[in-house]
């Protein structure tokens, strides 16, 4: 959904006399003088009243801004030649051709600024940003230097580690608090080399900036969508990053949240961050406060310069904004093909231009010689360009040091894993009714199955009906381990995307915090339904057979479990909650209603791969084989008085149970393995 258009009318041309009127309230009502607004809100406001905590953000000042966050380093980015060709299967000639997306752009976003991306929909804008950011990879061309080195040519991580991506959707955790979320991630980001105190310090204040402060115990769920954007910045502003990339971060935003977003990212531009996001067609108020345009349409860049260059270039090409006309609008209008606009000359026309904004020197904040050096291994001194920077860092900021300036080191693996599990107990905590509902369905089914075979396990007319009530179980243990996970990845891969991708942690400690919650889940579930359903059908009370039942049971849940996280990972979510429990009726049908002899050579194989025909005979075995003694008959005549005698005509007397647990479980860290490699691969193909 692309919203977020507040197309203003207002006079095209800049500097016009409304213009400045213009220019002057947005001053007034942005930046520097944000604190009159404030003042004007405490004589109205009446303090009984409940206060909307937007509002508040308005108040924000530069100075607090530069009080609560350290300078930054300096990191330009330059790229050259980028284009983006992909592969699209055309189903007239059933071969796949390949498409342009990007014909060659080439820029330069400098710290310092904020760099808006703009165009019509389907330009290209999130493709360009995708590149620059490192997460779209293949099948992009071209080179993207960060200061000056080559990031496409495998120094990512270098870069990664000064930037963040914050990407369209807001991949929060629902059911976390804005504070708990920020402690989080506060913990994996700054590891333990920055105290608790100065954790909280630095959480207190970034929420405190960005509005978010009265609602640091709101369930991120609860926020609105210009909080939940906020958030969304403030989470990854917690490792202080240097370059922040956004994908539409006012999309869905009413013009009030869309104004504090775009005041929020000038402020964090004029830390000396870069800061580009791409943005549908902001009203003219919005649009001024931008340092840098990067207009791109049908993937040509058909404008890179100031905002206030933007009509004067277009004016150059014969394209007359009219009177009272927003100029982003006019802009989108123009890349959208209408005024008869040639892109072919516009595009050439803004090509000439970033040589000339490469030429041209600008200015450099503190530390930028430490980013230089950790980018290019280069001594800054030898660095031509930027020993002619003037220097605007000045040491009149005396609090700058309450904030480590070096990158900080993020929790250990051990930590990370300990905090994420942590973190998803909590989770697990909030969203009991799931617990509670599978709970229920266990203890339910247990005594639903006990009760209608109830008393089959000792008696020897009944042993085919204890026969079903095992294959029963067992079918029911692969369904509640398979199904309850199946959606667990897919549903979690966003924010895995999100969060891995902004580098807070690795795949390994996150994917076992997720399977060591749910493990134990699965496990207490089961012991549910068995212990109801085993007392329930009479089956022997011998403390060996309980175990191995036990043991069966378990292995099977958990490796049924195994293939459900598996199955959501490599299939569509649509097709995973297909598949899963036909798979399983696959599985099922070897070795309960067919013989190993009756099956043709052919599907032999699903018989041998089939964990549930493995676990089945276990569990008949375990019930009715190790010298069971004579079961009590009350009819004339029981065909199967003799256990044993069971075994045989099943043709599953000589199964070895530890065998075939083994196997069972074999399977299951197989399969676990495949899933974390499936994740792995998603996540980082690129
Ligand atoms: N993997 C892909 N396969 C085929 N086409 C693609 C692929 N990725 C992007 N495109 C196409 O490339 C064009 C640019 O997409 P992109 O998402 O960059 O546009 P955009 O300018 O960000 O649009 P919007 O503002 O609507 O998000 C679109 O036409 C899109 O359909």
């Amino acid at each position: 959904m692309k919203q977020g258009s507040q197309s203003t009318k207002t006079p095209c041309c800049l500097k016009t006399p409304s213009m400045v009127s213009m220019e002057h309230r947005l001053q007034e009502t942005t930046l520097s003088n944000l604190s009159k607004i404030s003042s004007a809100e405490r004589v109205t406001v009446n303090p009984q009243q409940p206060i909307n905590n937007n509002n508040k953000f308005h108040t924000l000042n530069n100075q607090k801004i530069q009080r609560r966050f350290p300078r930054k380093l300096a990191v330009d980015i330059q790229f050259t030649d980028i284009y983006y060709r992909t592969r699209v299967w055309s189903l007239q000639q059933l071969k796949p051709s390949k498409k342009e997306i990007l014909h060659g752009v080439s820029g330069e976003f400098r710290s310092g600024e904020l760099t808006a991306i703009m165009g019509p929909s389907g330009a290209g804008k999130s493709t360009l940003l995708n590149i620059l950011a490192g997460y779209k990879m293949r099948g992009a061309e071209g080179s993207v230097k960060v200061n000056g080195r080559n990031i496409i040519k495998g120094h990512h991580n270098e870069f990664f580690r000064l930037s963040c991506y914050i990407m369209q959707e807001d991949a929060l955790r629902p059911a976390l608090t804005v504070k708990e979320a920020m402690t989080f991630v506060a913990h994996l980001r700054l590891g333990y080399s920055t105290s608790h105190r100065q954790k909280q310090k630095q959480i207190f204040d970034l929420l405190d900036m960005l509005g978010l402060a009265e609602h640091a115990n709101t369930r991120t769920v609860a926020l609105s969508g210009g909080q939940k954007k906020r958030l969304s910045i403030a989470l990854e502003l917690i490792s202080n990053p240097s370059v922040l990339l956004l994908d539409e971060p006012t999309t869905g935003l009413d013009s009030s949240s869309c104004s504090q977003c775009v005041s929020l990212l000038k402020l964090l531009a004029q830390q000396g961050r870069t800061v580009v996001c791409t943005i549908h067609q902001p009203s003219a108020l919005l649009f001024e406060m931008f340092d840098h345009l990067y207009a791109v349409a049908e993937g040509y860049c058909i404008y890179q310069g100031g905002v206030q260059g933007l009509l004067p270039f277009l004016a150059d090409m014969g394209l007359t904004c009219p009177s009272y006309h927003n100029p982003a609008d006019y802009l989108i209008e123009v890349a959208s093909g209408e005024y008869d606009a040639d892109l072919a000359v516009l595009a050439a026309e803004a090509a000439k231009s970033v040589s000339e904004r490469r030429k041209t020197p600008r200015t450099i904040t503190a530390g930028t010689e430490e980013v230089v050096k950790t980018i290019s291994g280069t001594n800054v001194d030898d660095q031509k360009p930027h020993a002619q920077y003037a220097s605007l860092a000045s040491s009149e900021d005396s609090s700058i040091d309450e904030i480590p300036e070096s990158s900080p080191v993020s929790a250990s693996l051990l930590a990370q894993f300990l905090l994420l599990y942590y973190r998803n107990i909590i989770v697990l905590c909030r969203n009991y009714k799931h617990f509670m509902i599978r709970i229920g369905a266990h203890l339910g089914i247990g005594l639903i199955f006990g009760f209608l075979y109830r008393g089959v396990g000792s008696k020897a007319d009944s042993v085919f009906a204890n026969y079903v009530y095992l294959y029963g179980t067992i079918l029911f243990l692969v369904y509640t381990g398979k199904m309850a996970v199946t959606l667990s990845f897919p549903l979690e891969m966003g924010t895995l995307r999100r969060e891995h991708f902004n580098r807070w942690y690795s795949l390994l400690p996150s994917f076992l915090a997720i399977i060591l919650i749910e493990i134990p889940i699965q496990i207490f579930c089961s012991m549910m339904y068995i212990v109801v359903s085993y007392i329930y059908t009479d089956q022997p009370l011998e403390e060996y057979r309980i175990l191995l039942f036990l043991m069966v049971c378990v292995t099977v849940t958990l490796t049924a479990q195994a293939a459900g996280f598996f199955i959501g990972v490599v299939t569509p979510f649509k097709i995973a909650v297909f598949l899963s429990p036909t798979i399983a009726v696959l599985l099922s049908t070897f070795g309960f209603n067919i013989f190993h002899h009756d099956i043709p050579e052919y599907f032999l194989w699903l018989y041998h791969i089939s964990y549930f025909r493995a676990a089945f005979h276990s569990l008949v075995v375990s019930m009715y084989g190790h010298n069971r003694t004579l079961l009590p008959c009350e009819q004339l005549y029981c065909h199967f008085k003799y256990p044993d005698k069971f075994l045989y005509e099943m043709d599953i007397r000589d199964v070895n149970i530890s065998e075939n647990t083994i196997f069972v479980g074999s399977i299951g860290i197989f399969l676990h393995l495949c899933t974390v490699t499936a994740i792995w691969i998603r996540l980082n193909r690129r």
